[in-house]
């Protein structure tokens, strides 16, 4: 691992307004690494990552790319791009899109190569415009990677894809992080974390709440969710300590918890009707929830401590 990382926020801070979307955030990425920033809509993520790409200054703090200011050229050239929106020249097919994003990188893939690895071979001839979302982001990843950059931004790359399409991306990621480049991730997806992801980053109120693996982040936070048909009612459950919510969805119980097997035992003591019994570890949404909780009351901690 080389000893500057390379893209760096320390201390970072973006206002718009009165509001400020990154609040003294610090974030390293190594070469040959790929880094997944998680967390809720409006978190921070797309500001980091755009005070990262130069496309906004820092209110404060530092920011570099290849131990550079990210606005410099010189920085910039290694870097290749997919952002939640791109706004694209309809008309123009894709191969000359391709071409024409190659032509501004020093040692471009060969296009071949970058449809290859994007799975857009057969799409090289049609008008960007005419394709459907699903395929116009399988381009925009093309584009992103047609640079060989050492450092790719993917900001949400696998919204709008279907399975097969987003497995395949994800291939195509390993592929690129195995050659030595760097990767920072935006998802909201945690399987997706889970199946690419060295480290997570997790972001609420633009403020690194949780750094490590997705196994720490997963060890963090136990709680799963147990669904059923019951005959009990929502509030004679929502009393046992143990369930942190209970809500009622398409006639079914559905409970939040991080004692799974307790409830489940007290779920068929109480109930012998109980029917369709499901427990799944909770996703993403549970985890912010809780570690924002947990955040939240050590900053309270803090407060009342000084
Ligand atoms: N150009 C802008 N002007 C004003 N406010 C903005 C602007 N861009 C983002 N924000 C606000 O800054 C906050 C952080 O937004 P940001 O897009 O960075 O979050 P995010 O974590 O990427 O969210 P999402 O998961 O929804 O993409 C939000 O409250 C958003 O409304």
């Amino acid at each position: 691992m080389s000893a500057v990382p390379v893209a760096r926020l320390r201390g970072a801070v973006k206002r718009y307004g009165a509001l400020t979307a990154v609040n003294g955030l610090d974030l390293a990425l190594h070469r040959g690494e790929l880094l997944a920033l998680l967390g809720p809509n409006g978190a921070g993520k797309s500001s980091a990552i755009g005070l990262l790409l130069g496309l906004h200054r820092p209110d404060a703090g530092d920011v570099e790319l290849f131990g550079l200011d990210p606005q410099r050229i010189e920085a910039r050239r290694w870097i290749g791009v997919m952002l939640q929106s791109a706004t694209l020249p309809p008309t123009l097919r894709v191969r000359e899109l391709l071409r024409l994003t190659a032509s501004y990188y020093a040692h471009p893939r060969v296009l071949q190569e970058s449809a290859e690895l994007a799975a857009v071979e057969d799409l090289l001839d049609r008008p960007y415009g005419k394709l459907s979302g699903g395929q116009q982001r399988r381009v925009q990843f093309a584009l992103a990677l047609c640079g060989r950059p050492q450092l790719l931004f993917l900001d949400e790359p696998t919204v709008g894809l279907d399975i097969e399409a987003r497995q395949a991306l994800w291939a195509a990621i390993r592929r690129l992080v195995g050659e030595g480049c760097s990767v920072l991730l935006t998802t909201h997806y945690l399987e997706e974390a889970e199946a690419l992801a060295d480290r997570v980053c997790v972001m609420t109120h633009g403020r690194a709440i949780h750094e490590g693996t997705v196994d720490e982040l997963r060890a963090r936070v136990g709680v799963k969710r147990i669904r059923c048909i019951s005959t009990l009612l929502p509030e004679t459950v929502a009393a046992w300590p143990e369930v942190a919510e209970v809500r009622v969805e398409g006639g079914r119980l559905q409970l939040t918890t991080a004692e799974a097997e307790v409830v489940v035992l007290r779920l068929l003591q109480n109930d012998a009707w109980l029917r369709e019994l499901e427990v799944q570890r909770a996703g993403l949404a549970e985890a912010f929830t809780e570690l924002t909780r947990d955040a939240e009351a050590s900053s309270s901690d803090q407060r009342e401590a000084a």
